[in-house]
């Protein structure tokens, strides 16, 4: 559904009056996302997670330079044919829960989503699918909880029906049941031919409902390995720094890679 084809990008910095470099922040990136799979993008802090979901969705800011290529259902995206696919064939669960627009509550938020991409509203079963009370519909963000407002982000990246989920850290901050429902709920997305890029720090809640896990080190690939291959002692891991931060996880006993 989606082939990432060589992408890298950089940052134009200034150094005095005249003076420019650029800084690589994502280097030639590979990855293709097929239809009913769920790809976990895990990765430091820092690493280049959601510099990736903004390149492929076009969304880099200015000052930015990215290279390579992009292709969804066979079609190479750019910034024309983007604007039509936003929201409608591809849907971005962002990171920062402040991009929910503060003027409109909940049901609004719900409702312009599902119309950008023609689907019927449903809001009181959108909400229940992330495990939101009818309730919330008539909620403004300023008056959701930070989890709350993160399944909102989630209600409205799914409402419009598009086959390409982006989830930028979707459980970031909410408890072990919703972060299921949300898990389950992108689950059932991908179980019904749609695809999504999951991204998250946290490997080990994703291991149950992802396909395959690409690691991402400092703007680097290091590794994309189906989602098996994290057990045990990391034996059937061939990057040394996934097998290293494998088992250096609590679960693991902290072992160190020697
Ligand atoms: N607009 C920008 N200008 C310059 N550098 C940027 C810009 N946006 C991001 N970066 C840099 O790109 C790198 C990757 O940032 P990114 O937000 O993708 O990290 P991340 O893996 O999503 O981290 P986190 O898990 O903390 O969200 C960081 O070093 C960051 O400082
Ligand atoms: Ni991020």
């Amino acid at each position: 559904m989606l082939v990432i084809d060589d992408l890298s990008a950089s940052f134009r910095r200034y150094n005095g009056l005249f003076r420019q470099d650029f800084i690589t922040r994502l280097s030639n990136i590979t990855l293709t996302i097929q239809a009913g799979e769920i790809v976990a993008l895990v990765g430091h802090s820092g690493a280049g997670k959601s510099l990736l979901a903004h390149a492929i969705l076009g969304l880099l800011p200015a000052n930015a330079i990215a290279t390579g290529t992009v292709s969804f259902e066979g079609q190479l995206l750019n910034q024309h044919n983007l604007v039509e696919h936003r929201g409608r064939n591809i849907a971005l669960l962002p990171q920062q829960t402040s991009y929910l627009d503060p003027t409109a509550n909940v049901g609004a938020l719900v409702r312009w989503a599902a119309l950008r991409g023609g689907k019927p509203l449903e809001i009181k079963n959108r909400l229940n699918r992330v495990g939101l009370s009818d309730d919330v519909a008539q909620l403004f963000p300023h008056q959701l909880s930070g989890g709350m407002a993160r399944r909102v982000l989630m209600a409205q990246a799914t409402s419009g029906g598009a086959k390409l989920l982006i989830a930028d850290e979707p459980t970031a901050g909410l408890d072990p049941a919703n972060r299921d429902i949300v898990l389950k709920h992108l689950r059932a997305h991908a179980d019904n031919g749609g695809a999504a890029l999951l991204i998250t720090h946290d490997l080990i809640p994703v291991l149950s409902y992802a396909d395959r896990i690409a690691m991402l080190k400092d703007g680097q690939l290091c590794c994309v390995a189906p989602t098996s291959s994290f057990s045990g002692t990391g034996e059937m891991l061939a990057s040394p720094y996934a097998k290293s931060l494998w088992r250096a996880l609590p679960q693991n006993d902290f072992y160190a890679y020697a």
